[in-house]
């Protein structure tokens, strides 16, 4: 008899997560279904809308704004993805934009307005560099993950269907377009694109360097079903997955495993700058920092009512009591 806990969990293929998925890791009384086989986008709806997994990788923007409006879902302070974005501001190279501030007045498109990757930059731009949000005219090409009504003063139009922000960026309907993925102009070397800041490494450093922060995209979401029946699986499944990651990140030091000529030098450049665990997890000093900036930006922009408390957002994830060695 398997007296364990069939569970389905939806994430990114990613190498922290992959532990997880091969079973190398297990979760104490738990087996996970790990599917992987979703974008971004299709899972956060799939999951949010729909409630398929029992629990999934999901937009922190959305998460945050599911919560303020007390939906049924809860997060484990598990961050699977992270991004610095100053590199994803993409704009039309005849609009004559080569400073943030150049953004104001213009129209910018988005996947979505609720997007984590465009709120963070909604966010940076605002509060670094002088852009208000309400100063731009926005443009989205797909529904919200969560039905949302722009506050008083917020310009943001939903594009027929038969619209695509990368092409109207490239023929000049949009002046800008920030966007979670690299877009196809700029993958194609469209020479009618480029980007706010050519040199986007160097605007993250410098950021990072003032902030500390390396972007929080992602939590790890559950269904609060599987809470209120199951408590026992929080602890659980967070020791689970920081095992994972700390075996792929202790796997993936092997310069061996990936076909980059120089993935060593790029692995101890980011030691060098991010220190040994980019990816921590749990609500760390430095983790909550992140979390508390992008829930203030959230709130700035209108997305919710509240700056909810990180302690109302994630699920406390301790084990109860120090383990002490097994006797018999
Ligand atoms: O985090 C998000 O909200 C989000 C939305 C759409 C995407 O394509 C994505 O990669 C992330």
């Amino acid at each position: 008899m398997s007296a364990k806990l069939n569970l389905t969990l939806a994430a990114g293929d990613y190498e922290i997560l992959r532990p997880l998925k091969e079973g190398l890791v297990k979760a104490d009384g738990i087996e996970l279904n790990v599917l992987t086989g979703a974008d971004s986008a299709t899972r956060h709806w799939r999951f949010l809308r729909n409630e398929e997994y029992d629990m999934a990788e999901c937009s922190g923007s959305s998460y945050i704004v599911a919560k303020d409006r007390d939906m049924p879902f809860h997060a484990l302070p598990v961050f699977p993805h992270r991004r610095f974005r100053h590199g994803f501001i993409f704009t039309n190279t005849a609009a004559g934009i080569t400073e943030p501030k150049d953004l104001i007045g213009k129209k910018v498109g988005v996947k979505f307005y609720m997007a984590t990757a465009t709120l963070w930059l909604r966010g940076i731009l605002e509060n670094v560099y002088g852009v208000p949000h309400k100063s731009i005219e926005w443009f989205a090409e797909l529904d919200e993950d969560i039905a949302f009504t722009p506050p008083e003063g917020l310009t943001l139009h939903r594009l027929p269907d038969d619209k695509s922000v990368e092409t109207m960026l490239a023929e000049g309907e949009l002046d800008a377009v920030l966007h979670p993925d690299i877009i196809d102009p700029i993958v194609k070397k469209d020479p009618r694109v480029g980007r706010l800041f050519p040199d986007y490494k160097a605007e993250e450093q410098r950021y990072y360097a003032e902030t500390g922060i390396f972007p929080i995209m992602h939590v790890l979401g559950l269904k609060a079903e599987l809470v209120e029946k199951h408590p026992w699986v929080v602890p659980n499944l967070y020791k689970a997955f920081d095992e994972s990651k700390n075996m792929a990140m202790a796997k993936m030091r092997n310069p061996r495993l990936v076909p980059l000529a120089w993935y060593q030098e790029a692995w101890e450049e980011q030691e060098r700058i991010l220190g040994p665990d980019p990816w921590e997890y749990g609500l760390t000093e430095a983790n909550r920092h992140n979390l508390e900036t992008v829930v203030g930006y959230s709130h700035q922009q209108g997305l919710i009512s509240r700056k909810i408390p990180l302690d109302d957002l994630f699920l406390p994830v301790s084990q109860g009591r120090k383990r002490g060695k097994f006797r018999t």
